[in-house]
């Protein structure tokens, strides 16, 4: 869960996956990204120009189970605890926070470990195959870790009780909560004011990508270990949405991805800084507590800093407002092309590796000093004083109001939490942004001596 979504980018994009156009029965043919007017400053690049996607339909997966079902999540412990899992401390509930959870069944202490799952119980890129010809051809074809587990899961899960972890199997999510299963117009219309909406079509496109490269290059090839009906984008698009919300990268195993049974019922919160890892003296994976816990009581771990509309990405998720401290978003910046200085600017901001145009994380708490270099260097022309009005005035950040959301659906709800989420942070940032830079106007700055006192604060 702490495995960062980049990872996944990064992955499928580095071993020449390409992007080809397959519509799916979600609705989701290649989807497309365009940006709204071209602004100096501005916070969030969107459009609702293509809507012509219908809405989703339920994907029914014959494998999972509901995603509060704790029935399935009974029949797991039991094979856990038969498999090897030790003792446990927790048992999985219902819970408020997170649907199904594991919850302290006697007291556990601050700085204990718990879990000790074996490595035998965890799913990597190297756990053996049903089907150890499918395993084969994959490995064969260079297949990447995370399209490879995917294909893995699927082709464990289509063997129902056959399979190895037909218990671990059943008791996942038939359709996890995940921006995967977004229609495009779902995403154009409720992420509209938010930059998550790139990210998701971005992670749409790549899935769909993966799953048609696979199948152009191995799948169609071997129909007899892969066929359509079980090799589809909608069972790719679920084996997807559970690596996404429940990989862990294990830092102590050289960073290796794993599904980690058990240990994937736990929920986040903003509040603890423990993570999952392996444990090379107790030979399992753990986590050690940051906090005591009282019998009936939900443990969490933590999945990462991450901010509300990462976590939206990947887990399908927005933790209550003013919750989670890492919550930021990124505020795009850019040079005026008109700007008589912008050659000698964009030369110094070369040299210190930057851009003309650049993307600086804000938090509620403040932004990187960067930010601010970036700002009185943008602003500070040579013939200073009548160039402040006009810069401050683009300084009107584009805080667009999500339009009024009809909150009967959960998703829907996610997405007013997450804009506004983001719009606090811009808000706030506007104003304190408009303010420093108007503060100038009365100044004798210079451009970029500020600029240069401003990396040396940094270097
Ligand atoms: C690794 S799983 C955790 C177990 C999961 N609750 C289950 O029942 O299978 C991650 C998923 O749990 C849910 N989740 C985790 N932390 C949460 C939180 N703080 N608030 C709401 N949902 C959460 C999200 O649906 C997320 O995709």
């Amino acid at each position: 869960m702490a495995v960062a979504s980049r990872f996944m980018c990064t992955t499928l994009t580095h071993h020449g996956f390409s992007s080809t156009t397959h519509r799916t029965h979600l609705g989701h043919a290649q989807l497309t990204l365009s940006s709204r007017k071209n602004q100096n400053f501005h916070c969030s690049v969107s459009a609702s120009d293509a809507t012509k996607t219908s809405s989703v339909k339920e994907t029914i997966i014959p494998w999972g189970c509901d995603i509060d079902s704790v029935e399935n999540a009974s029949a797991l412990q039991k094979w856990l605890s038969d498999s090897g899992l030790p003792a446990q401390k927790m048992g999985i509930e219902r819970v408020d926070v997170g649907e199904r959870g594991l919850v302290a069944l006697k007291n556990i202490r601050k700085g204990e470990k718990l879990l000790f799952v074996p490595p035998s119980l965890v799913i990597t890129a190297d756990s053996e195959w049903s089907s150890p010809e499918a395993g084969e051809v994959l490995k064969r074809n260079s297949v990447p870790d995370w399209p490879l587990i995917a294909t893995y899961l699927i082709s464990e899960a289509s063997r129902m009780k056959s399979s190895r972890w037909s218990n671990y199997i059943s008791a996942l999510p038939r359709q996890p909560y995940s921006l995967l299963y977004w229609s495009q117009a779902e995403l154009d219309r409720y992420l509209e004011a938010s930059q998550i909406r790139e990210r998701a079509i971005e992670r749409i496109n790549n899935v769909v990508g993966t799953y048609n490269d696979l199948r152009l290059r191995i799948f169609s090839k071997y129909p007899d270990l892969f066929p359509e009906e079980v090799f589809n984008i909608d069972s790719f698009i679920w084996s997807f949405g559970i690596l996404f919300s429940r990989l862990v990268r294990l830092p102590s195993m050289d960073g290796k991805v794993a599904l980690v049974p058990w240990a994937d019922m736990l929920n986040h919160s903003c509040d603890v800084g423990t993570y999952l890892d392996y444990d090379k003296s107790s030979k399992g994976i753990v986590f050690t507590t940051d906090r005591v816990y009282q019998p009936g009581e939900q443990v969490f771990i933590s999945y990462g800093k991450k901010s509300n509309g990462e976590l939206l990405l990947s887990y399908g998720f927005v933790p209550r407002e003013g919750a989670n401290p890492s919550d930021s978003v990124e505020l795009a910046l850019s040079l005026e092309k008109s700007d008589e200085s912008y050659e000698q600017k964009s030369e110094l901001l070369k040299k210190y590796g930057l851009s003309e145009s650049q993307c600086f994380p804000i938090q509620i708490t403040g932004w990187p000093l960067e930010l601010m270099a970036y700002a009185y260097l943008a602003v500070s022309p040579s013939s200073l004083s009548g160039k402040f009005e006009e810069v401050s005035g683009s300084l009107d950040l584009d805080v667009t109001s999500p339009k009024q959301l009809n909150r009967r659906l959960f998703l829907k709800q996610l997405a007013v939490d997450l804009c506004n989420s983001e719009r606090r942070i811009l808000f706030r940032a506007q104003y304190i942004l408009r303010r420093r830079v108007r503060d100038m106007r009365s100044g004798e700055l210079r451009a970029l001596k500020i600029f240069d006192g401003f990396r040396n604060l940094f270097q």
